[in-house]
């Protein structure tokens, strides 16, 4: 089975409050994109793993896709797989690639062994291995809460919409960038900014990241103005980073601007 696990941006990102567990309560309105690995599992005689491209840190037992494996291997009865990742999404981007191949993992072994776990079930496990994991098992525009892994539903559509995804390669540790925020209570709701005209995200809809990356981080502020110069209705950062997104009406090659970035432009759905 060939799978291709997309990457997400958020579009709007409050960070609440802190939780007792140490994590944070957040509200953000992830919305997939196509820049996408490609994930092959087929049947084998006993569990594999290995991956091409970009070259993920740690060894295969750590990859997410394995500990999806291991997690259903544990409460259901399938064959052992070999797996085969190739790594397209850049890594600490923002774009939770990790999280993706973890989820398309959960999908293709339950698709390919007609295992029969519900969605719920499906949920709770990508739950297991990360906060943005879950997302991807819904993968449609969602506004989300909790940990970003609490979903309901939202009518946000920019199909149709060019989006130009950049990134300048730096990796920004999610756990730093959390602790380098301090939470508030956003003033409105999210949704209801998300109401409003495209136009007017700009001066409304915030990622709460931003603020105390921009400047440690002088190129993500540098690469955000440029993208509003070449005429984005709307640009933000993904997550914590280290990813910029512009919104075009129209479709835009960038490809020359940002020579020193790795870039991915398309259509969102
Ligand atoms: C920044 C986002 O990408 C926005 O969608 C996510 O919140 C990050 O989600 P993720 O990469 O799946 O994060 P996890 O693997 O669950 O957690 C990594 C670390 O990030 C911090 N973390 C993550 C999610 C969250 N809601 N609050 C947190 O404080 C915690 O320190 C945690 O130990
Ligand atoms: N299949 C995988 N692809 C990428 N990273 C992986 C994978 N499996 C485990 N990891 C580990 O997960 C970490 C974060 O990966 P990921 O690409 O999801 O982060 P991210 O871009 O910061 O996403 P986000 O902040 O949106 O969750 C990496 O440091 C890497 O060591």
């Amino acid at each position: 089975m060939l799978v291709f696990p997309n990457a997400k941006i958020n579009i709007g990102l409050n960070i609440v409050e802190k939780r007792s567990d140490g994590f944070h309560n957040i509200e953000s309105c992830f919305y997939p994109v196509g820049w996408s690995d490609a994930l092959e599992i087929v049947r084998s005689e006993k569990f594999a793993f290995q991956s091409d491209g970009i070259t993920i840190p740690g060894d295969f037992s750590n990859n997410l896709c394995t500990k999806a494996y291991q997690m259903l291997a544990a409460d259901y009865t399938f064959p052992a797989v070999n797996i085969h990742l190739l790594k397209a999404v850049p890594i600490g981007a923002g774009l939770g690639g990790g999280s993706s191949d973890a989820a398309f993992t959960i999908k293709a072994l339950n698709d390919l062994f007609l295992l029969n776990i519900s969605l719920e079930k499906q949920l709770d496990y990508a739950r297991r291995l990360g906060s943005d994991c879950a997302f991807f098992i819904e993968n449609k525009p969602l506004y989300c809460y909790e940990k970003g892994d609490k979903f309901e539903e939202i009518s946000l559509t920019l199909a149709g919409k060019w989006i130009v995804l950049v990134n300048p390669g730096l990796h920004i540790s999610t756990v730093e960038a959390y602790s380098g925020v301090k939470p508030r209570q956003s003033e409105t709701d999210l949704r209801e900014l998300l109401k409003l005209p495209l136009s007017d995200w700009k001066s409304a809809v915030k990622n709460d990241f931003e603020e105390s990356l921009f400047p440690k981080f002088p190129v993500l502020q540098q690469i955000k103005n440029e993208l509003y110069k070449t005429g984005a209705a709307y640009a933000a950062m993904s997550g914590s980073g280290s990813t910029l997104y512009g919104i075009f009406q129209e479709e835009k090659d960038l490809s020359a601007h940002f020579k020193e970035c790795k870039i991915w432009q398309g259509l969102l759905k």
